[in-house]
């Protein structure tokens, strides 16, 4: 499926032009061949609902999967494509909302891939939860993209039902597509997003230290 996304005018680029593509297990059955016909895009921004990570599907073949680690799955086949060598990545992790109330009712830990996460008490630390969360859930995937690609994903919060929420992440996209226009790097290390933790797995302050 595609579909296209128009900005408001006032913060609209004329060149820009978004194409979505939504993925179901069924819809992979050449082996990503088909992203070759996106070779020449300037961001892939690749979207994940941060509520998933309870959720189970049924794949193609094969017994129940977790709906987050076949979505990690996926970015990581998506990462590993030919096409997209030097091609920034944007990760939008979108329900934040459905996260924030779910993550009160069961713990994140229920994921296989997220089962170090150790929040920090309350005294200790003025994040909620879910914001603790989501925080070590972007540096799990700041980590796996930087192990593929040497390189720095982008992560974003989104919740997609609210129009601010959305026009927010495209503005973030320019961003992202500006720096990597000029080339400058790092200039992200010191904005907000980056600031409450560290991509070096072993400094962030949600995992458990053995
Ligand atoms: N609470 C909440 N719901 C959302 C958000 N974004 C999308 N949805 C809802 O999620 C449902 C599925 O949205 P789709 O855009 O169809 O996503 P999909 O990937 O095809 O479907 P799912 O895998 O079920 O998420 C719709 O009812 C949306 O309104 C969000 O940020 N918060």
């Amino acid at each position: 499926m595609s579909d296209m996304y128009s900005e408001s005018s006032e913060c609209q680029t004329p060149l820009t032009k978004y194409q979505l593509i939504s993925i179901n297990s069924k819809g992979l059955p050449d082996g990503f061949k088909w992203l070759e016909m996106f070779e020449d895009v300037r961001v892939v921004v690749f979207c994940i609902a941060l509520s998933d990570y309870d959720q189970e599907w049924v794949p193609c073949i094969g017994p129940l999967q977790n709906k987050m680690l076949a979505s990690r799955d996926l970015f990581e086949k998506v990462v590993r494509h030919p096409c997209f060598v030097d091609t920034p990545f944007v990760l939008l992790l979108n329900k934040f909302d459905a996260f924030e109330d779910k993550i009160n009712q069961v713990p994140i830990t229920v994921c296989d891939w997220f089962c170090d996460f150790s929040p920090l008490k309350p005294h200790h630390n003025s994040q909620s939860l879910a914001h603790q969360a989501y925080y070590y859930v972007a540096v799990k995937f700041k980590e796996l993209f930087s192990s593929i690609t040497g390189r720095k994903l982008y992560v974003w919060q989104a919740r997609a039902r609210e129009r601010t929420s959305v026009d927010e992440a495209f503005k973030y996209i320019r961003e992202v597509l500006k720096w990597d226009e000029e080339n400058i790097e790092n200039l992200y290390g010191i904005t907000a997003d980056d600031s409450f933790y560290s991509t070096e797995m072993s400094s962030s302050p949600y995992i458990r230290q053995e």
